[in-house]
């Protein structure tokens, strides 16, 4: 089965984009591995589907797949893709629109002179929100944040603000983000048994009141160039901490994204390129991908 696609990226975060509403797709995890692997298959650290909605008020249903075949909740960078590639693909016209998650829905406005910008849905801060077990774990307060000691072999102790923008995210305050060993710390954070999802390792230096520099080492892709909802995890943990005012201007690795939260609106902008498209056989290419894991050691 042939699938059209389109290769896109926000701030170098990248995805395979699919219309699933005028080519039927079926995704399953060992279809999203395939096409996300970087040297067996197009290469992306998410897959983004486009489909009908389901929910009444929504334009389009959203759906989001990890490189390792995972579906998750979210995923901030992949919303701006998806709705300048809803435009350009002549899918719909209407700007703003909504479109549906899998825990509510988002507002997305696309302005190809000034980026994209998304209403991000709600925050949560609670253990439970990112599936966290804190039995026998110390904590400690810090301005509207409860912080949480996170024990790490080989390494200093983790010190965690937990947010969920519906998917969940640890950060942690940095000195500085190119010379902390984010390599080591995030595979640790990110697959802790601790966290009954996973969870996205973010990393954050504070550089004044409405900049920070960010690293992450996301669930179900290793460290990416930039992540959106990780950006907007780390403001909202800046701001609650009392390190930081909204707006935050978040530098990562990628590019700059900019976070606005007044305490309940949250809204992310920032870049969304297209880069090419084309065509994939998706059995051709499930067929022969090697089945041994690949993982790098
Ligand atoms: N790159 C994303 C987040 C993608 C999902 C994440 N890895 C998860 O598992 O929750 C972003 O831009 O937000």
């Amino acid at each position: 089965m042939i699938w059209n696609f389109v290769k896109m990226h926000g701030a170098g975060n990248d995805f395979v984009v699919l219309d699933g509403v005028r080519q039927a797709i079926e995704m399953t995890p060992e279809r999203a591995r395939a096409l996300a692997h970087r040297h067996f298959g197009i290469g992306a650290d998410q897959i983004l589907l486009v489909e009908a909605p389901h929910h009444p008020e929504a334009d389009f249903r959203y759906r989001i797949f990890n490189a390792d075949g995972g579906e998750v909740e979210h995923c901030g960078n992949g919303a701006r893709c998806f709705v300048r590639f809803v435009h350009e693909q002549g899918l719909s016209r209407r700007n703003p629109l909504r479109a549906e998650i899998r825990t509510g829905l988002i507002t997305l406005d696309n302005t190809p002179e000034a980026g994209v910008s998304v209403e991000m849905g709600q925050t949560r801060f609670g253990p439970d929100d990112v599936g966290f077990d804190t039995t026998g774990l110390q904590s400690q307060a810090c301005g509207e944040d409860t912080l949480w000691v996170l024990p790490l072999p080989g390494q200093a102790d983790a010190l965690l603000s937990l947010v969920a923008i519906s998917n969940p995210h640890a950060v942690q305050l940095v000195d500085d983000v190119d010379r902390h060993p984010v390599e080591q710390a995030g595979p640790l954070i990110e697959s802790h048994p601790r966290f009954r999802q996973r969870v996205n390792a973010g990393f954050m230096q504070v550089v004044d009141r409405h900049t920070i520099r960010l690293r992450v080492y996301e669930r179900g892709a290793g460290e990416t160039l930039a992540c959106g909802t990780g950006a907007c995890a780390a403001a909202v943990a800046g701001i609650r901490r009392g390190l930081l005012d909204s707006p935050v201007r978040v530098h990562t690795r990628g590019g700059p994204l900019t976070v606005a939260w007044d305490g309940r609106a949250l809204r992310m902008s920032g870049p969304a390129t297209t880069v090419y498209s084309g065509q994939v056989d998706i059995d051709r290419l499930v067929q022969q991908f090697p089945s041994k894991d690949l993982t790098p050691p």
